[in-house]
């Protein structure tokens, strides 16, 4: 990577905001202009944005189109009329799709020579087909506004492009994967599209909770976005949808990866093969027609299932793999006639060693895909460098020709014992040896492909374990509070009771719940009751002791399983848990909010069937304990109340 470091009058050190006010960054004209300067008025109405929109027959029928797609309309006929078509999208995606569609318009060509505009708005546009089939699949958001933001995800690129037309022109000669792009712009231009990206989002009117996301897409694990949460469901969403538009115009050997990529972010929303491949063709049959109407090119590819079957590319094409071939010939001559073949067949990396001795050292440090080997040479013949590179982990997938002036059959036995894939006899000629190595690239390819599958099922297994580790915690676990949830405690309660069955120790368990907690709700807020159960939640585990289980049980109940305890010591227990919260009121923010708990408990007697009927009793005595007054714990023994404390 080279870096430049500009001199602090060259245009690009100009900031984001300058160029924006000196109507340098891309922006829109004509009717999608008007829009947004009837949106900008604070009593914008939505029937007047419907007659611009009618001025423009362009733009009238692309809304129209997207109004209509299956997912927007639910009224089950057509939209015929622009108002409706208007009215159904609402004022601010109408406002974002005029835009969007407006660059579209005006930014086919310009002065970035290297910049693919063409290439660039079908990108964009199957990233917006794709986010809005997505939204429409996950209900994340609006698909027509993620159609929008699908459109104008990376339009930073195009205003680089606009911008710096000639530095961007060389990073992009110099950039051989999208994914080291912003950090090239960095180096360059101390900037990235992502930051240009936003700014014209912001111009646009789409709002920050979507605008974010879309600008972390490309990297959604850095984002920061807390985990299940919106942002966090949308820069994913963002990221499937740029996958499925890198797949649509990748060239064919490279769409293997992206199109295994698009089967596990499929699996992540609950889509199994079958279903991925039907969403993928959606988009792509999707993308074709919005390709008409925008005049963007589209490519016609095959079914997805077609696509994810096909082969990979040929011997032929490997020519343009790096193939790297170690020759080992101790007759110079020989040596550089067969050295300027090998390059012709397998391209410029060939490496030559004179003898076996000299080959093995050159072989661990090159790690060649093919060797070729004369048989006889001084200090190590041919044979045993062979025996010895196979009897490395390194050297046994290479693919090795033997050089012999030998044609007898026990020689060529013991060649193929010693580990040679084949031979070529000498002298060399150019037609054999092409013949041999075609059939080595083959191997090699061959090779590389099982490798590759092999590392993308080993991540596959890898991300399944992952997804199944989380799965089971949260299947188990009571997300507001962390806590075990009532499945999970009734799990626990059972082996407790099986092992307490064997043991014979005692098993207590207590149900609690907090006193008035609906008043809390009301006075301050579902959200303020939310942390009112965390923290209740929090001294129940805190005051517990370790070897208890405290459970969520559902809305604002709770259950301690208490192992080796009998109803004295839970009593005891239970004293302590209620003055842990009744002692110390709970602050949230600025609120100050004293509450209680009332506790029932019950102990397993011989009399005691089974865990149920374990917990009922205990919520029998939980009952009492409301109705003497609340703020108490009560017990119940051999069906009695035997009374409480607080
Ligand atoms: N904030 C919040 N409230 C919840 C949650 N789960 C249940 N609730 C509320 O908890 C309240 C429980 O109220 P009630 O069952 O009437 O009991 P209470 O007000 O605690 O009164 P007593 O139990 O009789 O002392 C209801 O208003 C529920 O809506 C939750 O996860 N978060």
């Amino acid at each position: 990577m080279t870096t430049s470091s500009p001199e602090p009058d060259q245009p690009h050190r100009m900031p984001i905001e300058q160029l924006r006010f000196s109507g340098q960054l891309p922006s829109p004209k004509g009717v999608a202009l008007a829009i947004m300067e009837i949106c900008r008025r604070d009593d914008a109405r939505i029937d007047e944005i419907a007659r611009v929109v009618q001025t423009d027959p362009a733009l009238s029928s692309r809304l129209l189109q997207l109004a209509n797609t299956a997912a927007a309309n639910t009224t089950g006929r057509p939209f015929v009329a622009v108002s409706e078509a208007v009215m159904r999208l609402g004022m601010s995606t109408v406002r974002q799709l005029a835009v969007g569609f407006s660059l579209v318009d005006q930014y086919q060509s310009g002065p970035c020579e290297a910049f693919d505009y063409a290439h660039f708005w079908s990108h964009a546009l199957l990233m917006a087909v794709a986010c809005q089939a997505l939204a429409s699949q996950s209900r994340i958001g609006s698909p027509d506004e993620l159609f929008a933001c699908g459109l104008m995800a990376r339009i930073g690129c195009l205003a680089l492009a606009t911008v710096h037309p000639v530095d961007y022109g060389c990073l992009l000669e110099e950039c051989e994967d999208d994914s080291q792009l912003a950090a090239l712009e960095q180096a360059r231009l101390q900037t990235d599209h992502n930051a240009f990206t936003a700014a014209i989002l912001a111009d646009s009117g789409i709002p920050k909770a979507l605008a974010e996301p879309v600008c972390h897409h490309e990297a959604p694990d850095q984002a920061g976005f807390a985990e299940g949460s919106r942002p966090y469901q949308l820069v994913r969403l963002f990221h499937h949808a740029r996958r499925i538009a890198d797949m649509g115009l990748a060239p064919e050997d490279k769409r293997g990866g992206l199109i295994a990529e698009l089967f596990l972010l499929g699996g992540r929303l609950g889509l199994d093969g079958t279903e991925v491949g039907e969403l993928v063709d959606r988009i792509l049959a999707r993308w074709r027609e919005w390709s008409e109407l925008l005049k963007v090119p589209a490519r016609r590819l095959p079914p997805f299932t077609t696509m994810a079957e096909a082969p990979a590319p040929k011997a032929a094409e490997l020519k343009t793999m790096a193939m790297r071939v170690l020759l080992v010939e101790d007759e110079p001559t020989s040596r550089v006639i067969i050295e300027a073949q090998l390059r012709s067949l397998a391209g410029p990396d060939v490496y030559c060693a004179a003898n076996g001795e000299e080959a093995l050292a050159l072989a661990l440090k090159v790690m060649p895909h093919i060797v070729v080997t004369d048989w006889m040479m001084p200090v190590m013949n041919g044979l045993e460098f062979c025996r010895a590179l196979r009897a490395t982990e390194w050297g046994q997938s290479m693919y090795v020709i033997m050089l012999t002036g030998m044609d007898a059959e026990d020689e060529i036995v013991e060649a193929f014992e010693a580990g040679v894939d084949d031979y070529v006899t000498k002298p060399v000629k150019m037609r054999a040896l092409s013949a041999r190595m075609r059939a080595a690239l083959h191997y090699v390819q061959l090779l590389e492909s099982w490798e590759r599958d092999r590392a993308q099922l080993k991540q596959f297994a890898s991300e399944l374990a992952i997804s199944n580790r989380k799965l089971e915690h949260y299947a188990l676990t009571d997300l507001l509070t962390g806590l075990p949830n009532r499945r999970a405690g009734m799990e626990i309660l059972g082996q407790a009771w099986s092992a307490t069955s064997r043991s014979r120790q005692g098993l207590a368990v207590m149900m609690i719940d907090i006193d008035r907690f609906k008043a809390i709700n009301d006075t301050h807020g579902h959200a303020v009751g939310d942390r009112v159960l965390v923290e209740v939640g929090q001294r129940l585990r805190g005051t517990a002791r370790k070897d208890d289980h405290v459970i969520r049980m559902g809305g604002e109940e709770f259950l301690v399983i208490c192992q080796n305890g009998d109803l004295r010591a839970a009593l005891q227990a239970a004293e302590r848990l209620r003055l842990s919260v009744r002692d110390a009121p709970i602050r949230v923010g600025e609120r100050v909010i004293n509450t209680s708990i009332s506790v029932g408990i019950s102990s397993r007697e011989p009399s005691t069937p089974n865990e149920d009927n374990l917990i009922a009793t205990a919520d029998q005595a939980l009952y009492a304990a409301k109705r003497s007054g609340r703020d108490r714990c009560c017990v119940i023994s051999n069906g009695r109340i035997l009374g409480g404390t607080g």
